[in-house]
């Protein structure tokens, strides 16, 4: 089985608007909610792959209820533990450019994160865990860790797909995959990277601290893979830019759905590709469908 965690769901509201009158009024334009946040999103690209997967983490309040319907009329397995405060609702502005604001999230109580960990008991020996995105504030830094350490006690792989401190607490627990987009490899190490040498060398560092599969994500530019058999390439397909919000979650669940099937990391890189890029074409993430048509398109190259 595979178990998504999303500690920080939202719903995100997605706001088209013409013209952005900043200070003043401006008109939406078919505006509309979709259930998020990083695991959800995996876990909604899983089932279209159809992949066995569970999503895991904290929902309350109204908008958690919309979140919890909406992943039922899209058939994807839940388990949350429902707790006393409001999910977040994060806004996803679409004007000439892109620009989001994230919610913080809700305060969670000793008894709502003890009733998640006993939950969380549940994964076992062959399972795979795949920990996404930001945590409430009210959890304590090292929460992913603590997570991380209990899945790999049960026997448990796990991917994570997170930043900073959480991001480099995990790799000596040797995930199976780490996701960074360049900036926040940039961020992680305090450089600007210019060329694909450069990437490698700072993706393989994360390597070399534990990691066994690293993706570099370049939005527009695709995507470099980093394992210790090899180095792939794959350009991103090219099409009209609809959506990037759950592009980066799209790769993700490509990756290892394929990869439990195939243990093929270049193969497993194509599909996370073709995720990335059928849902940075897509109003919503991508369709199965969407997936296997660009899925024809990508090359992967050992560099
Ligand atoms: N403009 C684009 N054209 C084609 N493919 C794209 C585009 N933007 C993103 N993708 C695809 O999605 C993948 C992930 O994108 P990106 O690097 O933006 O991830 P991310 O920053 O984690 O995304 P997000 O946080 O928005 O989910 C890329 O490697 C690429 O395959
Ligand atoms: O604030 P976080 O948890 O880092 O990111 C949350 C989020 O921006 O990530 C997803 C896209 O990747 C969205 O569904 C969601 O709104």
């Amino acid at each position: 089985m595979i178990y998504t965690i999303t500690l920080n769901p939202s719903i995100d509201y997605i706001v088209p608007v013409d013209k952005l009158d900043l200070g003043g009024l401006s008109y939406m334009n078919n505006d509309y909610k979709l259930p998020g946040g990083k695991g959800i999103n995996v876990s909604r690209i899983l089932k279209a792959l159809r992949a066995d997967a569970v999503a895991l983490g904290f929902v309350g309040g109204f908008t958690g209820k919309f979140i919890e319907d909406a992943l039922d009329e899209l058939d994807v397995r839940t388990n949350f533990v429902n707790i006393q405060e409001d999910t977040r609702i994060n806004i996803k502005l679409k004007a000439d450019q892109e620009t989001e604001i994230n919610g913080r999230g809700p305060a969670l109580s000793d008894e709502e994160v003890a009733r998640f960990l006993k939950q969380f008991e549940e994964v076992k020996d062959g399972d795979t865990v795949i920990l996404s995105g930001s945590k409430p504030p009210s959890l304590p830094d090292n929460f992913y860790e603590q997570l991380i350490q209990r899945a790999t006690d049960q026997g448990a792989a796990f991917a994570i797909d997170t930043t900073g401190a959480a991001l480099e607490a995990s790799l000596s627990y040797q995930p199976l995959l780490v996701k960074p987009n360049i900036h926040e490899l940039e961020a992680l190490f305090d450089v600007k990277l210019q060329t694909d040498e450069e990437v490698i060398a700072y993706g393989k560092k994360l390597l070399e601290r534990g990691a066994k599969h690293v993706i570099i994500s370049m939005g527009g530019d695709g995507a470099l893979l980093i394992t210790k058999q090899g180095n792939y390439k794959a350009k991103a397909p090219k099409g009209k830019l609809i959506n990037s919000v759950g592009a980066g979650d799209s790769m993700v669940a490509g990756f290892i759905s394929s990869f439990l099937k195939s243990g093929d990391p270049a193969e497993s890189f194509k599909t996370a590709v073709a995720s990335g890029s059928a849902t940075a074409f897509s109003e919503d993430l991508a369709t199965a469908e969407a997936i296997e048509k660009l899925r024809s398109q990508i090359q992967v190259e050992t560099i």
